[in-house]
């Protein structure tokens, strides 16, 4: 690799993603570098929308649920998602926000281990993830045992036998660094516990292999690499194993076996379908199964490769930057899609990259987060994202 423009220029030309580009919403002149919190809109998207509203709803009104396939969306698009995340068909449910699965999930977790009196919980997990697991449990009266992924290991032998649900993060939504899956999924296990991985910053961006890996449970958010949009509904995955007993708290209408009998009492639907809850939202999951088009037909390997290559161009690109300092790791399987530096005043450096049309975040004190999601990201973007950020903090 040539640390010049000509070179990024050269690797552009040759890049067979770089037609997928122009299938996203992005504005001229802008560098879209933080998809880790909001991707892009597919142009798809806003036509799927123009469909829904005006022929579905507005042509079939209260129909659109049997006729335009409305009813069955949530398992359908969780399907679509299910392959994107190495889950096979029937274990994958989208609606609700990304907190109300994870709410979901972590207290069925639980609940299938009743006499397992410990929670864990990822500390360095998005705060509502934290939350939610305090939460859960306060309800419970379950001990709540928080611990940094490194030390995950030591917690489960600890409390080997007591285990009950864990809730963990894939990737690190700071430091971007991706865990073991498999490997911790089965220490989890080992110690009696539930695995229920949060894939938010994972799905879409890393091969994932959930049934492969024997994960119990997991949730995703739909509007960062899945680009579903602004509170676009999250998914939430359970192995078929634990259909059976699958208690969730949530007992919606929707994941009634028999939802239009209304009758009492609740009798879980068979299957994902337990996991629905009440009406689903529609316009966000048409919306966000549109947005799946281009990642499904450039598939998540070829883009995960390309995301890895186009981070060691930044790595290399910004060694020389004095005070800066590339916290992620930089082995590409101990990583995900974003890159994360630490550098002074990274607020005002964010600000500063905003003007100049790049968008990336920054996350208190001083982390600088871009995201490189080869479905959208060019080499130039890479080259001509750290030429902006070498003229900021000069
Ligand atoms: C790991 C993780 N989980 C959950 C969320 C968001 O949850 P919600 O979509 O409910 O706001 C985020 C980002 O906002 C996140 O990074
Ligand atoms: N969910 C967000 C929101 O509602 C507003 C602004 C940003 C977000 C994010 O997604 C933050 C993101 N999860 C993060 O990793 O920091």
């Amino acid at each position: 690799m040539e640390l010049t423009r000509e070179w990024a220029e050269r690797e552009a030309a040759a890049d067979p993603l770089a037609t997928f580009a122009k299938e996203f919403l992005i504005p001229e002149g802008t560098l879209a570098l933080n998809g880790n919190s909001l991707g892009p809109p597919a142009a798809g998207v806003p036509v799927a929308l123009e469909n829904a509203v005006r022929r579905q709803w507005g042509g079939h009104l209260i129909r659109g649920w049997w006729d335009d396939g409305w009813w069955d969306a949530p398992e359908r698009v969780g399907d679509r998602i299910g392959r994107l995340i190495g889950a096979g068909p029937g274990q994958v449910v989208v609606g609700e926000s990304t907190s109300v699965q994870l709410f979901n999930a972590v207290t069925a977790a639980a609940r299938l281990v009743p006499e397992h009196r410990v929670l864990v919980a990822d500390a360095g997990n998005f705060p509502t993830d934290r939350y939610l697991a305090a939460s859960v449990a306060r309800l419970l009266d379950l001990h709540l045992v928080e611990t940094p992924m490194d030390d995950l290991p030591g917690v489960l032998d600890r409390h080997a036998g007591e285990v009950g649900a864990v809730l963990c993060g894939a990737v690190d939504f700071r430091t971007g660094e991706l865990w073991d899956v498999a490997g911790l999924t089965a220490a989890i296990q080992r110690a009696g516990g539930v695995a229920v991985w949060d894939l938010s910053h994972a799905a879409g961006a890393v091969p994932l292999r959930v049934d492969d890996d024997a994960v119990d449970l997991a949730v995703g958010c739909g509007y960062k690499y899945l680009s579903g949009g602004p509170g676009a509904p999250a998914f939430l995955y359970a192995a078929r194993r634990h259909h059976g007993d699958l208690d969730l708290p949530i007992t919606g209408w929707h994941g009634h076996a028999d939802p239009f009998a209304m009758t009492d009492p609740f009798v879980p639907a068979a299957g994902i379908t337990r996991a629905r809850t009440g009406t689903p939202q529609i316009l966000s999951m048409l919306a966000l199964e549109a947005a799946l088009e281009p990642l499904e037909a450039a598939g998540v390997a070829a883009v995960r490769d390309k995301s890895i290559r186009l981070a060691e161009y930044l790595f290399a690109l910004v060694a020389d930057l004095d005070g800066v300092e590339v916290v992620t790791p930089r082995a590409p399987g101990r990583r995900g899609n974003h890159v994360t530096l630490r550098l002074p005043d990274a607020v005002a450096v964010a600000e500063a990259l905003l003007h100049r049309g790049v968008v990336v975040d920054e996350r208190p004190p001083d982390l600088l987060r871009i995201c490189l999601n080869g479905l959208y990201v060019s080499w130039t973007d890479v080259f001509d994202a750290v030429a902006h950020l070498r003229e900021v903090l000069r």
